[in-house]
């Protein structure tokens, strides 16, 4: 089917050349050259798609815009005058699909036009029941179906449509990630490569070569051409996670870049174009860190174009029986077990009454652990390792018994309760057997996975969970793997007491350190470090949380102190 186009601009010559230039790419065309004009042709024809200038002789296209986007899903693009930045992100605010500058760059324009082909297809190809492979994919991965989540989905798959930056809020742990991916998976660039960088781990005078790339021999130690972010997401998208922590320096730069849509390699002479969409999160106020100087306004009002605030876990207790489902069964494929856990009645009502300072992850986190606890594949309320409510005696929060009661929660876990009461049924007996792998499967594969879904070196999913690593005394951790003897093996040398005697008090008694306070303190830390890592079998994940640090934090130290796995 022949797609067909609206094109608004009051520039005689410019209207000829888009006209061919969609002709050339099968597009048939109509022009119109006034604001009134092509609000009548839309009203009566029927496009695809329209590309209005913004500077019509009678009104601003910034009407058209609305016009459009407030009536139909058909996408709209705008035409701005070179520097007027300002505008074209009010037009994207306002439901732009794109804009493009004048002057008009053909290449770049053929672009716009190929992405709203994709979205165009996309919605031919939609589902006659309306559930369209988008949606399934949207609710496959963000799992979540309280009224907060309905509402983010839809944005999601709007904002997916769109070329827009967006700025992705909210605290650790709720899902930035997930979703600045499926915004990437469910764009017109998923065939482009999404590309996460996390801003706070590049070392600042690394910073500009891994954006921008350099040229072999540009400085000392550049032995080769390397490829910069920017270059590897052009037909994708660029994922600045943790934003609030790039140094200013490189905010100006980024700034240009994204501006600009063209980058120069460190030793370079020439620009390269980039075509990249850029999505961008952080768990701090960028709001207040403009305030107080450290983030550029600019920069700012650049990337956050459209804000996505990611609620809190704390605030959809609905979902947890859902996404603990989900985790449980995600968990068993990633360690290859071979039936996913359950968890008790008791075990869901626990979950819905924990405070989850550290959010989705955090929940996933306690999930990983009571598998590798649990001594069945079922999970009761010990093995979540949260700090004791009788649960039976106590009245619930009156969060949780007004989600449980709305919700019908408590009927839901009674099903899956009733399904593993009896521990001799054939399939818990056949669970138990699959418990004996678990653990010892969960140490080697939980870390590879962690490793794996990684994309950049600079990326890690892997931070801390507070309130899991609060409720969790890290030693009584450590004695519960030893309890279990049997299914994890523990290699410490240590005793748990020199985990528990604090290098301080052991420096009481002791001799001042023979090499100096550095040396004294970079050994105990090693020790530190290996011990934890032999009591979880050097689970990477486990020792930081053991150790009440984080993932990336522990990963540093490890290459620091020169620990090396093998
Ligand atoms: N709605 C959800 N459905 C399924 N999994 C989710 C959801 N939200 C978060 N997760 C999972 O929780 C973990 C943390 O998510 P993610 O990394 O996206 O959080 P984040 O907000 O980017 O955190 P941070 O600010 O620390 O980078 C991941 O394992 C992710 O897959």
């Amino acid at each position: 089917m022949t797609a067909t186009a609206l094109v608004v601009d009051d520039e005689v010559d410019l209207c000829r050349l888009m006209q061919i230039t969609l002709t050339k790419m099968g597009i048939k065309s109509d022009i119109a050259y006034t604001l009134t004009q092509a609000q009548t042709y839309w009203e009566t024809n029927q496009y695809d798609f329209c590309l209005t200038d913004l500077n019509l002789p009678d009104g601003s296209g910034l009407e058209l815009v609305k016009q459009i986007s407030s009536s139909s899903s058909s996408p709209v693009a705008v035409i701005t005058a070179h520097g007027s930045m300002d505008l074209a992100i009010e037009a994207l605010k306002l439901g732009a699909f794109d804009f493009v500058n004048k002057p008009l760059e053909l290449p770049r324009l053929r672009q716009l036009v190929e992405n709203a082909l994709k979205v165009i297809r996309q919605d031919m190809n939609a589902a006659p029941n309306g559930r369209t492979p988008e949606q399934q994919l949207l609710d496959s991965r963000l799992i979540g179906d309280s009224a907060v989540m309905h509402s983010l989905k839809n944005t999601v798959l709007k904002l997916a449509r769109s070329q827009a930056p967006v700025f992705l809020s909210g605290a650790s742990g709720t899902g930035k990630e997930v979703v600045a991916r499926l915004i990437h998976d469910l764009s017109p660039r998923r065939d482009g490569s999404f590309v996460p960088v996390n801003c706070g781990a590049i070392p600042s005078e690394l910073m500009e070569s891994e954006f921008f790339g350099h040229k072999k021999g540009s400085f000392t130690g550049a032995v080769a051409d390397k490829q910069g972010l920017f270059q590897q997401a052009s037909g994708g998208t660029l994922f600045l996670d943790e934003v609030a922590d790039l140094p200013l320096a490189m905010q100006v730069k980024l700034l240009r870049a994204i501006q600009e849509k063209n980058v120069r390699a460190i030793g370079d002479t020439k620009e390269m174009p980039v075509d990249i969409r850029i999505l961008s999160a952080t768990h701090k106020d960028l709001n207040q860190l403009v305030q107080l100087g450290t983030f550029r306004q600019d920069l700012y009002y650049r990337i956050n174009v459209i804000e996505l605030k990611l609620p809190a876990l704390n605030t959809r207790y609905d979902d947890i029986p859902a996404l603990a489902q989900h985790f449980l069964r995600l968990i068993a494929e990633e360690w290859q077990l071979d039936m996913p856990s359950q968890l008790t009645d008791d075990a869901y009502q626990r979950l819905q009454q924990h405070d989850f300072a550290g959010n989705v992850r955090e929940l996933r986190n306690i999930l990983e652990r009571a598998i590798t606890l649990a001594e069945t594949t079922v999970i009761d309320v010990n093995h979540l390792g949260l700090p004791e409510i009788n649960i039976s005696s106590q009245t619930p929060d009156l969060h949780y018994l007004n989600h449980a009661l709305d919700n019908n929660i408590l009927n839901t876990n009674a099903t899956v309760t009733n399904k593993n009461s009896t521990d001799d049924t054939p399939v818990n007996t056949a669970k138990s057997e699959q418990v004996n792998n678990i653990q010892s499967k969960a140490g080697t594969v939980a870390s590879q996975t962690h490793t794996t879904v990684n994309l950049h070196p600079y990326r890690t999913n892997n931070q801390p969970y507070p309130s899991a690593i609060q409720a969790s005394n890290p030693i009584g951790f450590g004695k519960d793997i030893k309890q279990n003897d049997s299914v994890v093996k523990k290699t410490a040398h240590h005793s748990e007491d020199d985990l528990v005697q604090s290098p301080l008090t052991q420096a009481d008694s002791a001799a001042l350190p023979a090499k100096g306070l550095e040396a004294y303190l970079q050994e105990q830390e090693k020790r530190l470090i290996i011990t934890a890592l032999k009591q979880t079998d050097w689970n990477k994940t486990q020792a930081a949380d053991l150790l009440g640090t984080t993932f990336r934090s522990l990963r540093y130290r490890m290459k620091k102190l020169d620990i090396d796995e093998d």
